[in-house]
């Protein structure tokens, strides 16, 4: 069997994908997700350039050996744009190899370790009270897990809060990045009276948890983590940006709330610290971003050894492709923790028919060969790419921050 073609798809049904298709001299064809946020067509160019044409040809089944060819084969290793690139093929390999055996790929990869999996949503508010009315949709709707996340008096926009209450957030929302403000001591003022609302009107049940979003320093983070540690959150996400490793070690040493972070590594190599010091409790990488299943298989193994647990990141701007081939991950993978879950509109759903389904607040797996998710192309041709950027962050007297 061989690769008789491939070609990428993008498309923009509310917001940008990258979608590679592969398909053999049988007829047979896989599809994997390629979307970088805000980064769509370098990936995009990266694919067509100089991985495509270096796939026609090759047999399909082997992905372990096209796995090394794109990454030691082409001498510059890791990024997060070679290894979306990389993770698209493999991911469109493995739903090619699930549909020759006739199997879901949960089954491929070692069969159920679970009957269902939890996943967290968001809820964002402009201030405490209005959060709190989503908290409750949330919880009406069946959720067990949320993100809370509410806007901070005097700072005018933060990350994961909606423009209008109400609104899907969507933070790659201008056409070159807008600039946002931020305060660190109006931020860990807020925080912990966010916590506490949430509390007394939830109860104790509700899995609770908080993205930082990259914005403190280790000693910052360790005072938030105590702050909040009576609140018991699920976890507290990026509360440092990870190219210090060590720092989480200094985090670690102040408070017990446990610690995710990773939705931005694309290598193993960028959690490996993390976790053989056990210095996090959830690892983030996932599937588009990290170099496909065949590498974050490899990341949750060694996690597992150091009672690491696996949080994937499932934003948006990660497209059903993904979370299909997520959801068969999070349902075989021994160490799993929880699986982000932001609703995609009813728009990218119909571009993207998929077998996966939401209920009382887990994913249930389908039970179609392959990873479940296909591409309309005619309807995806109705939405052509319109450019996008998250934005950027300074602080209150313009020095450049992390957003
Ligand atoms: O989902 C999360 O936890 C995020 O932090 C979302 C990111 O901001 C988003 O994926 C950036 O593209
Ligand atoms: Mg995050």
């Amino acid at each position: 069997m061989k690769i008789e073609h491939a070609y990428t798809i993008v498309t923009s049904p509310g917001r940008n994908f990258v979608t590679l298709k592969i398909v053999t001299d049988e007829g047979t064809y896989g599809i994997g997700d390629a979307t970088l946020n805000g980064r769509e067509m370098a990936v995009v160019a990266y694919l067509d350039e100089h991985v495509i044409p270096a796939l026609i040809g090759r047999d399909p089944q082997r992905i372990e050996d096209i796995w090394h060819y794109l990454y030691r084969g082409a001498y510059w290793r890791r990024g997060p744009v070679t290894m979306s690139a990389i993770a698209a093929v493999d991911m469109a390999l493995w739903d090619i190899k699930a549909k020759l055996a006739g199997m879901p790929l949960y089954q491929l990869l070692g069969g159920k370790s679970r009957e269902r999996v939890m996943v967290y949503g968001h809820a964002t508010g402009r201030d405490i009270e209005s959060c709190l009315e989503e908290v409750a949709r949330h919880v009406d709707e069946g959720y067990k897990a949320v993100r809370v996340q509410a806007g901070v008096p005097g700072i005018a926009s933060i990350y994961g809060v909606a423009k209008k209450d109400g609104e899907p957030y969507e933070p790659a929302d201008a056409d070159l990045p807008a600039e946002h403000v931020w305060s660190t001591s109006k931020y860990l003022n807020h925080v912990p009276k966010l916590f506490a609302a949430v509390r007394e009107r939830f109860g104790d049940d509700l899995h609770v948890l908080h993205d930082v979003h990259h914005r403190l320093t280790p000693i910052e983070a360790a005072r938030l983590g105590k702050a909040v540690e009576p609140y018991n959150l699920f976890w507290l996400e990026d509360c440092v940006p990870a190219e210090n490793q060590e720092g989480f070690g200094l985090i670690r040493q102040h408070t017990t709330t446990p610690l995710a972070v990773g939705e931005v590594f694309n290598s193993l190599f960028d959690a490996k610290a993390l976790i053989e010091n056990q210095w996090i409790d959830y690892i983030r990488a996932t599937l588009t971003h990290a170099g496909g299943i065949t590498h974050v298989r490899r990341l949750a193994d060694l996690a597992g050894l150091y009672h690491v647990r696996t949080g994937f990141h499932g934003p948006t701007d990660l497209s059903p492709v993904c979370m299909g081939a997520a959801i068969h991950f999070d349902t075989w993978v021994p160490n799993f923790g929880i699986q982000e879950y932001m609703p995609h509109t009813a728009t990218t759903d119909e571009v993207f028919p998929h077998d996966y389904r939401f209920e009382d607040g887990h994913f249930i797996v389908g039970e179609n060969p392959g990873h479940g998710v296909d591409i309309d192309e005619e309807l995806a041709k109705q939405y052509p790419y319109k450019r996008a950027s998250l934005p950027v962050n300074r602080l209150e007297d313009g020095t450049l921050w992390h957003w």
